[in-house]
């Protein structure tokens, strides 16, 4: 009778911590939350917790299509983030709004973000918790996730990675995979199929890229992992649609279970190939692959200096996959479309090509000398920037100006608008002018200097932009050397998010041999 008794005060007192904490967690900590940004000055449109502004986001989403070359217009901002658009035009380009029960700050000015970030050291940044976990299956504590002292000492050791030497050895480890794509295409057009969706070539070869400059597997013998972490990616991106919202991870446990299940067997393989090379390993030159570099503590002499542990390893492999591959494929896709609406600057690559490089194969040192190629390639991460936005997450109090944003604050920055913003590019700004990077290299003569953040900004500024610039180059070069492009009929202009800028429906092309 008394143990019956006490079981059901157990049951009663368990429930109600539960109730309890439900009720904390979806209204009582967001509304003080919600108090305290607004007390601070900031505006935004009104959340319903505990879902915030999601529903609102979601009825905003458009499928704009547009068919045909003269109909493509560059001016994206309100096709990928209609309601960001929206809410710029009630709240101006500074606002809060939530995604469940966490509030963002969104930033789209230049001169907020300069302000906001000045004082604020690389390592007093955080990421937003609620993405973090979200993406812990992906990058672990990858550089992209780690913060603190642990980001400092992971981008020292692996910022020297990737110096000009090091990657002038993985020039070549580009070209076989490249080369295997274009005799595809080449294979396609001899058999009368001169349509090519080049995203997904483009993409699966910009992962084969990856993989071998990061860990050293080809396709052959590194295909499960590569499969693996293609698969997962695909299952995190098509579950993750309630961030933010408390006990959502239990809206898609099946989807969850499987990008663990798929997280685990990942590190499994990638863990044996990093004992595989510690075993037979006998000190002599590493792979000149970035594991190697990041497993051969002497690259970092007079540094920080302390290595990393095969953990570690494992989740910068990862990092490097999931954070090089999708974002320099979006780069090569998105050129390709607009070499094909504007064919004269197709020619005018050809041409510095033939100068440059002339017939030699490629070589590294040449890389350097095509300028012209290097003004396309800003221009176009300027228009289409595969890594549409940044974020943040105040780790303590941050002021600026009069307003205090608090600590716990997300702060969501949005690249897209930055690089569409006429009033820091002027009336041309959704034209594709790569002349404007001619003589203003680094800003492209944006009136601002945060106007233009295709790699980020400060000190988490991406650590494989020389890599991306020198694969751009390579596989660009190669493909214009064979081919010529031209917009297919069927081609749907849509650019759309899925965590990266890309074409919704993939970019078919018109490819002809020259
Ligand atoms: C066109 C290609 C690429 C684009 C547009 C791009 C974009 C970015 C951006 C915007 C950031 C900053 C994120 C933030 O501020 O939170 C970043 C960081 C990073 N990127 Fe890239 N990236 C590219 C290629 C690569 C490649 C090829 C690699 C590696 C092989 C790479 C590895 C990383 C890593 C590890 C970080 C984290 C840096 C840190 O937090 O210290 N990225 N990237």
């Amino acid at each position: 009778m008394v143990f019956s008794m006490l079981l059901s005060l157990a049951m009663l007192g368990f429930l109600l911590y539960l109730f309890l904490t439900l009720v904390f967690s979806c209204w009582i900590i967001p509304i003080g939350a919600y108090r305290r940004i607004k007390k601070n000055g900031f505006v935004g449109p009104t959340p319903s917790f505990p879902v915030g502004n999601i529903r609102e986001m979601r009825n905003n989403s458009t499928d704009r299509v547009e068919l045909g070359s003269s109909a493509i217009s560059h001016d994206i901002h309100r096709t990928v983030f209609p309601y960001f658009a929206r809410w710029q035009k009630s709240y101006g380009k500074l606002f809060i709004y939530w995604l469940g029960t966490e509030p963002f700050l969104y930033v789209g000015e230049a001169e907020f973000l300069r302000k906001m970030s000045s004082g604020v050291l690389g390592k007093s940044w955080g990421k937003p918790r609620v993405f973090k976990k979200d993406r812990e299956p992906m990058f672990g504590s990858g550089l992209v996730m780690v913060e603190g002292d642990d980001w400092v000492r992971h981008r020292h050791v692996i910022t020297p990675a990737f110096s000009p030497s090091n990657l002038k050895a993985m020039a070549s480890l580009m070209v076989e995979p490249a080369t295997k794509m274009l005799d595809r295409w080449a294979a396609l057009i001899n058999s009368g199929k001169p349509e090519i969706d080049v995203e997904r070539e483009i993409t699966t070869t910009a992962g084969e890229i990856i993989a071998r400059t990061s860990f050293g597997l080809s396709y052959q013998n590194g295909s499960k992992v590569f499969e693996k972490l293609r698969a997962m990616q695909i299952t995190l991106f098509n579950s993750n649609r309630y961030v933010g919202v408390p006990f959502s991870k239990w809206m898609c446990p099946r989807k969850n279970l499987e990008a663990k299940r798929l997280g685990k067997e990942i590190d499994q393989l990638l863990l044996s190939i990093i004992d595989g090379r510690k075993n037979c390993w006998d000190g002599s030159s590493p792979p000149k692959d970035l594991l190697g570099l990041l497993m051969d503590g002497s690259h970092v002499a007079g540094r920080v200096g302390k290595s990393l542990t095969a953990r570690e390893l494992v989740d910068e492999c990862k990092t490097f996959f999931f954070g090089g591959h999708e974002t320099t494929a979006l780069a090569l896709t998105w050129t390709l479309l607009l070499l094909a609406m504007y064919p004269e600057w197709q020619n005018q690559l050809r041409d510095e090509i033939r100068q440059v490089i002339g017939d030699d194969e490629i070589d590294f040192a040449k890389l350097a000398g095509l300028k012209k190629m290097e003004c396309v390639m800003k221009e176009v991460l300027r228009l289409y920037s595969p890594a549409p936005n940044a974020q943040r997450q105040a780790r303590e109090d941050i002021k600026v100006d009069d307003l205090v944003i608090p600590n716990g604050t997300n702060i969501w920055i949005d690249v897209v608008a930055m690089h569409h913003d006429p009033e820091i590019w002027g009336d041309d700004v959704n034209e594709f002018q790569p002349d404007r990077f001619k003589d203003d290299h680094l800003y492209g003569g944006c009136k601002h200097k945060m106007g233009f953040l295709p790699f980020g900004f400060g000190g988490r500024m991406c650590v494989g932009r020389n890599l991306t610039m020198m694969e751009y180059k390579v596989v660009l070069t190669l493909m214009l050397n064979r081919f010529s492009f031209s917009l297919s009929p069927s081609y749907r202009h849509s650019p759309s998010i899925l965590l990266s800028l890309r074409p919704r429906y993939g970019l078919p092309l018109l490819v002809q041999t020259l």
